[in-house]
């Protein structure tokens, strides 16, 4: 019995000592991605504004970032693997979706369209706004110093960029649907030796359709995340 209890003890200690020092990696890993992002986010928002003063017109900003807004919205694939492997509380399916439409966006809709289209600017810059606040209010959650005022935003400023920025990216692909009719890009027409069509047209109208049920269960999910840690039980962090 006593034997029992020893083996258990030691086992115990076992599995403590290696979730201690998975949790260690994983809070490395992740404070090292953050701070990446965050910076990545802010060095597109620099330029941004600089291009803005300097040229003093939104023309030509979007072909001016494109590239590095490419980089860091497709390194964000990572957070489904965090997700994935648990080292992140939050569902596969949420942030897939959300990566995966952003990813969608800036690949395969932007290279369909005039780059000097508002909308294009539009969710550019509230994609902007949100990832260096969400970025950086995990950044400081994970060293445990987490200002009030990035808490408050990380939950508040959705209420409002999660609708514009769902509203630019719906702009943008709608004003990308003439020329894709018109050049047949990205689509299979038939006959071919595959024997498969595609009409990369209309998958542009089923992706807009599809805003309809998926964007209210981010909303809603984002809307259940603030009442969560702005109102409920479990605290986030200490504030200030
Ligand atoms: C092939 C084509 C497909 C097309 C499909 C089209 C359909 C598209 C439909 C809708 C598309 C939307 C497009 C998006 C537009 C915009 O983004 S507009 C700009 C405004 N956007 C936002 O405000 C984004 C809001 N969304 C998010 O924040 C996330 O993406 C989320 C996944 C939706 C929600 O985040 P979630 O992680 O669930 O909530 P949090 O409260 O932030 O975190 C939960 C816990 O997890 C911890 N955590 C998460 N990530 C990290 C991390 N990187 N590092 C450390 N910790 C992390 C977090 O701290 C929380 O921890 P606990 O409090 O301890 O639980």
């Amino acid at each position: 019995m006593a034997s029992g209890e020893e083996d258990g003890t030691v086992e115990e200690k076992e599995t403590n000592n290696k979730k201690r020092t998975k949790g260690a990696i994983a809070t490395a890993w992740l404070t090292f991605y953050n701070i990446a992002m965050t910076a990545g986010w802010l060095v597109l928002a620099v330029a941004m504004v600089r291009y803005y003063l300097q040229k003093g017109t939104h023309k030509g900003l979007y072909r001016n970032i494109a590239r590095t807004l490419k980089f860091f919205q497709t390194f964000a694939l990572l957070e489904v693997g965090h997700c994935a492997i648990g080292i992140v509380r939050t569902s596969v399916i949420v942030t897939g979706v959300q990566v995966c439409s952003r990813i969608f966006m800036v690949w395969f809709v932007t290279n369909s369209i005039r780059q000097n289209e508002e909308s294009v600017i539009l969710f550019v810059v509230v994609w902007t706004i949100t990832e260096i606040t969400r970025y950086s209010f995990y950044t400081f959650n994970l060293l445990n110093h987490l200002p009030y005022f990035i808490k408050w935003a990380r939950y508040n400023m959705f209420i409002v960029m999660y609708p514009l920025g769902v509203i630019g990216e719906l702009l943008t692909i709608h004003a990308s649907l003439p020329y894709v009719r018109r050049s047949g890009m990205y689509s299979l027409r038939l006959p071919n030796k595959y024997n498969v069509s595609f009409d990369y047209y209309y998958f542009l109208i089923i992706v807009m359709l599809s805003y309809i049920p998926l964007f209210p269960q981010l909303y809603f999910h984002m809307l259940r995340q603030r009442r969560r840690v702005l109102h409920g039980e479990i605290v986030v962090e200490k504030d200030e």
